[in-house]
């Protein structure tokens, strides 16, 4: 079937290709969907593949055709899932594909954060280093140290198999529901929220953005960690009151933070965070690696092509649909 596929955002080379080999393709570049090219586009598109686009009731309006969304992020709190299934469109997403890689970059975030190394890698590159280090160009160690998780699903478990084999570290873990075979693999303990924050000298947060999660770290939270801990965001900007963040690092209430996420993406470069040296900004690289967004464009695709061809896709996030 020949069918009219938007493309939003981002899709691999190879996975654009082939789509485009079988069916009309139309690439559309982030925030590019108030352009009258994307609207008439979306009022005739079967399908949408791609990153980000924001997916409500008055873009499904737009889009009488529509069967299935399906994104390249595991993430999925750019679709508005009720209004996908009141329609009777099909919502994916692509889990665990990536679930390595970015509890790579949040081990290596909590390293750099914690050892300062993008600091000191200006120091070295300005031209600074030109005698022993002393105690102001220290870090502080990562092994041996409480690590608190905040959300131990796919990737919070993996960053807890890094964190417990790989740096001796203590897990103390939060999360919806107990999680009792990482207790045993990790020796994890469950904490309640408050509890962890008090106990940890890592936090790291790494749940989905919903209803609940959204601003769930905040003012009080911050207040509630120790004042040395270093505090890792790599789930999604609004889980956290940025401005809040920005004041306890300010206030000495943190040591510091490591962050890939925003609550607005690119970071804008007036953001004060980027004026703070205790701050290590990473541009949203969680899966970014040539393997895995691969794996990822290949697999939004084919759970697309099983939804425009009447099955069930992998990753339908919003099974009521198939009912
Ligand atoms: N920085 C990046 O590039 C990047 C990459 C991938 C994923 N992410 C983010 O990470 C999230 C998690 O991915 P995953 O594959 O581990 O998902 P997952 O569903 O396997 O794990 C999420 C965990 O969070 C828990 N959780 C949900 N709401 C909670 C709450 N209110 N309090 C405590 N725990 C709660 C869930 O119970 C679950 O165990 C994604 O939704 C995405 O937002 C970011
Ligand atoms: O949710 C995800 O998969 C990542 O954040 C990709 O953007």
């Amino acid at each position: 079937m020949y069918l009219n596929i938007l493309v939003y955002g981002r899709l691999e080379k190879p996975v654009l290709e082939d789509l485009k080999s079988r069916h009309h393709v139309k690439f559309f570049k982030d925030n590019s969907e108030n352009t009258p090219e994307f609207r008439d586009f979306l009022s005739i598109a079967d399908g949408i593949i791609g990153l980000s686009l924001q997916v409500n009731s008055e873009l499904l309006d737009q889009a009488p055709n529509l069967k299935i969304v399906s994104n390249v992020s595991v993430g999925y709190n750019n679709l508005d899932v009720k209004a996908l299934s009141e329609r009777n469109v099909m919502a994916t997403n692509t889990p665990g594909i990536l679930t390595d890689t970015v509890a790579d970059m949040a081990m290596g975030l909590i390293l750099s954060t914690a050892r300062r190394m993008p600091e000191l890698d200006q120091y070295v590159k300005s031209g600074q280093w030109l005698d022993n280090l002393t105690e102001e160009h220290y870090g502080v160690d990562v092994h041996h140290k409480k690590l608190g998780i905040i959300g131990m699903g796919r990737i919070g478990q993996a960053i807890a198999k890094r964190a417990h084999f790989g740096f001796d570290m203590e897990i103390l873990y939060h999360n919806r529901t107990r999680k009792e075979d990482a207790e045993k693999e990790y020796d994890a303990a469950y904490l309640a929220l408050d509890e962890l924050l008090q106990e940890a000298d890592f936090i790291c947060l790494i749940t989905p953005l919903t209803k609940e999660t959204e601003g769930m770290i905040g003012k009080r939270e911050f207040q509630l960690m120790k004042k040395s801990a270093i505090f890792i965001n790599v789930s999604r900007g609004k889980t956290i009151v940025e401005t809040e963040l920005i004041e306890a690092l300010k206030a000495g209430e943190i040591l510091a933070a490591g962050l890939d996420v925003f609550e607005k993406e690119p970071l804008e470069l007036d953001n004060e965070l980027l004026t703070l040296k205790n701050v290590v900004t990473l541009p949203h690289i969680g899966s970014s690696t040539y393997e895995t967004e691969l794996q990822m464009s290949k697999l939004a695709a084919v759970n697309l092509e099983a939804g425009l061809n009447g099955e069930k896709p992998p990753n339908l996030i919003n099974a009521e649909v198939w009912n």
